[in-house]
């Protein structure tokens, strides 16, 4: 790969909601975004979901490593369909992400994968981050920053992604890069939809509440809403602050006594009470909140964010960006970042004390080339 200049690159996200794998390809020096290519998913089975379920919690040991081959096979299966990529950005997948202990863990080899795609591989997105006192997340503000510049953002704007965990850039466009001071603050929100998801799963065996249609039908129980939003310390914290998928699991026991509609009402309410708080938390009220992640399909969930919030918020298809895929080119463009030296976290995204790079990166040996050509 060049030092400066455009670079085509692959990334590659698999996220708490545990769905599957979403891939995209971005033309980029690592600053700019130049232009959007090829885009793919590739869904977890339910056996290979129960499977990474199982790791959810631990960092080592036979669940992490089956959960890894999991990870593994599902992306050297998409990503060998595209062609044309320098390098990947490979995320893998969360299994634990405890900021307070020091400690993150992404299940999924990056060495492997350059030997199977014959391609370099930067990995190990967040362990340097964490290990000089970030939170090692949310990552994706680099991006969320490039993007506001594409779009001839004027003044503040906040990207809010709903994914398993939500979490929101507020992005200052005028700054002069990512990593000045001012110029991005991010933090995980709350849930997104991983405590709908699982509900869903537990009382209906449904993965998700497919377009909010329960959402819509329920009635939200007002004091249990409020008792969600105000007991919580979370939400008091002063970010950037980050959260693991399975943080806030009591609230299910929350709305356990509830109809199954009103239980799914009242969860996304409290979403959307997290996501209003996170917002009030802002340096200054956003012009507009651009909302990324699975979550902007759930039409209930949407109505609520826009009743709590005092701007308009659209999908952030209105930009002009593709809502289901921006993870997986934040880390095509980070990927960039980290090749060229640049850094992917500041102080205003992971609460690390000075803009630092990080991420493992791995050049393929050769020998799979040769394998294959011998066979
Ligand atoms: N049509 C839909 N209606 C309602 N919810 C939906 C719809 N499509 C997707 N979702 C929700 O979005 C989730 C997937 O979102 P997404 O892929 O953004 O999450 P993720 O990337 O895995 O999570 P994270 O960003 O936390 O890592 C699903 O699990 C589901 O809850
Ligand atoms: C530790 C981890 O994987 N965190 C994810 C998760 O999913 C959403 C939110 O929590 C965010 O902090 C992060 O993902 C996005 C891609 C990020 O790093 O920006």
């Amino acid at each position: 790969m060049s030092d400066t200049g455009p670079v085509w690159a692959l990334g590659a996200m698999s996220g708490t909601s545990l769905d599957g794998v979403d891939a995209a390809m971005i033309l980029t020096d690592g600053t700019t975004v130049f232009d959007f290519a090829d885009t793919a998913y590739r869904a977890y089975s339910s056996a290979e979901r129960e499977t990474l379920r199982a790791a959810l919690g631990k960092w080592d040991g036979p669940e992490v490593a089956a959960a890894a081959e999991v990870v593994e096979t599902a992306h050297a299966e998409l990503l060998s369909g595209f062609s044309g990529a320098e390098l990947v950005g490979f995320h893998g997948q969360t299994t634990v992400h405890r900021p307070d202990h020091a400690h993150t863990h992404q299940a999924g080899n990056g060495a492997l994968l350059a030997e199977v795609l014959d391609t370099p591989v930067v990995w190990d997105f967040r362990s340097n981050d964490m290990a000089l006192g970030g939170q090692g997340a949310p990552l994706a503000p680099f991006y969320h920053f490039a993007l506001a510049r594409r779009a001839k953002a004027k003044g503040p704007c906040v990207f809010l992604n709903i994914g398993g965990v939500a979490n929101l850039t507020w992005v200052d466009p005028s700054a002069r890069a990512p990593e000045s001071p001012g110029a991005l603050l991010a933090f995980d929100t709350g849930p997104g939809n991983a405590r709908i998801d699982d509900l869903m799963t537990s009382r209906l065996g449904q993965r998700m509440d497919r377009d909010g249609a329960l959402t819509l039908a329920g009635n939200v129980d007002t004091g249990i809403l409020e008792h969600l939003l105000t007991k919580e310390r979370f939400f008091r914290r002063i970010p950037p602050k980050s959260l693991d998928r399975d943080d806030f699991s009591d609230w299910a026991a929350a709305v356990a006594d509830l109809p199954d509609a009103d239980a799914v009402a009242t969860l996304a309410a409290a979403t959307a009470g997290a996501i209003a708080k996170g917002i009030a938390q802002c340096p200054s009220p956003p012009e507009r909140i651009w909302v990324t992640g699975g979550g902007r399909h759930n039409t209930g969930l949407m109505e609520m964010l826009a009743a709590v919030v005092d701007c308009p918020v659209a999908p952030v298809e209105e930009a002009g960006f593709d809502g289901d895929m921006l993870e997986a080119q934040a880390f095509a463009y980070l990927a960039v970042r980290v090749m060229r030296g640049l850094p992917t976290s500041a102080p205003g995204t992971t609460r690390v004390p000075a803009p630092v790079g990080g991420g493992q990166i791995s050049r393929p040996s050769g020998i799979g080339k040769i394998v294959s050509a011998g066979e």
